[in-house]
């Protein structure tokens, strides 16, 4: 059973900013489902690209893992041994779902989910480390630290896949898909005052980069090979390599 979004359906008289509430967590997967174009693709893909990287003996990072969507699909989709899922969320809500709804299934991978915040977290002995939808919620000046990180704690032969809302250096193509994502949301029935509100809350809280910022931040990490595996108007998927050893 998941429950509809209709949180911002009637007018608020004081938007504040976007928070990863009890109330977002209550009907976190419609909400993306309906805001996310290539949302449950990208889950999907996740879980074949795990089966790819994933080696034995070794960590996955799942972070700013909301209710575990992504640890879900790299659980069923690997079957590694030694092998363990630590999903990392700082939202008490997220988390407390998210720990309920993993235990819901059984499988041989054990998972740990954390309370905490991914800035903060030591990354080690990592085959894969997935960012769905969280790096964005970072101050940008924050961005490039935490992929250093990521390249640090990755194994050679590793991999990161960073889903993002992109923006355009290219503002005809940018506003283009912008109106597109709009489209989807109403063709998804959210009202002209949903989508406002939304935005309005997300406006200083969700910057958004270029496909080439993300590359540039991913190079100076230190990946050698970095592209988009995936996009739906300003939605999409980059996955970034790690060489392995000579
Ligand atoms: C759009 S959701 C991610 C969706 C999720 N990865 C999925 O695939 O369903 C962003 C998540 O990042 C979390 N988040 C944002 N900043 C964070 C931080 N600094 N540390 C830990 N989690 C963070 C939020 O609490 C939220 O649950
Ligand atoms: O840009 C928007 O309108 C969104 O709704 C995007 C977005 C996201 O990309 O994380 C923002 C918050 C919610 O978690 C779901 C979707």
């Amino acid at each position: 059973m998941t429950n509809r979004d209709t949180l911002f359906s009637a007018p608020v008289a004081k938007l504040g900013d976007w928070t990863f509430d009890e109330r977002v967590a209550e009907v976190f997967p419609d909400m993306i489902q309906r805001s996310v174009p290539g949302y449950s693709n990208i889950i999907s893909m996740i879980g074949m690209l795990a089966e790819r990287f994933v080696q034995p003996d070794s960590h996955v990072y799942d972070l700013g893992c909301s209710l575990g969507a992504a640890t879900l699909s790299v659980r069923r989709n690997i079957q590694v041994p030694g092998c363990k899922i630590i999903a990392v969320d700082n939202s008490p809500a997220m988390v407390e779902r998210c720990r309920r709804h993993i235990d819901a299934f059984r499988a041989d991978t054990p998972v740990e989910v954390i309370e905490a915040d991914i800035r903060q977290i030591p990354l080690e002995n990592a085959s894969l480390v997935v960012l769905n939808f969280t790096l964005q919620f970072l101050a940008p000046e924050e961005r490039q630290q935490l992929l250093n990180t990521i390249y640090q704690g990755l194994k050679p032969g590793g991999a990161l896949v960073l889903s993002e809302k992109f923006s355009f250096e290219d503002a005809d193509v940018g506003e283009l898909l912008f109106n597109m994502h709009h489209d989807f949301k109403r063709a998804n029935g959210y009202s002209e005052l949903e989508i406002s509100q939304k935005r309005s809350m997300l406006e200083n809280v969700m910057l958004t980069d270029s496909v080439e910022t993300h590359k540039a931040r991913l190079r100076q990490a230190g990946f050698q090979h970095a592209e988009v595996w995936f996009q739906c108007f300003n939605f999409g998927s980059m996955v970034a390599l790690k060489a392995g050893d000579a």
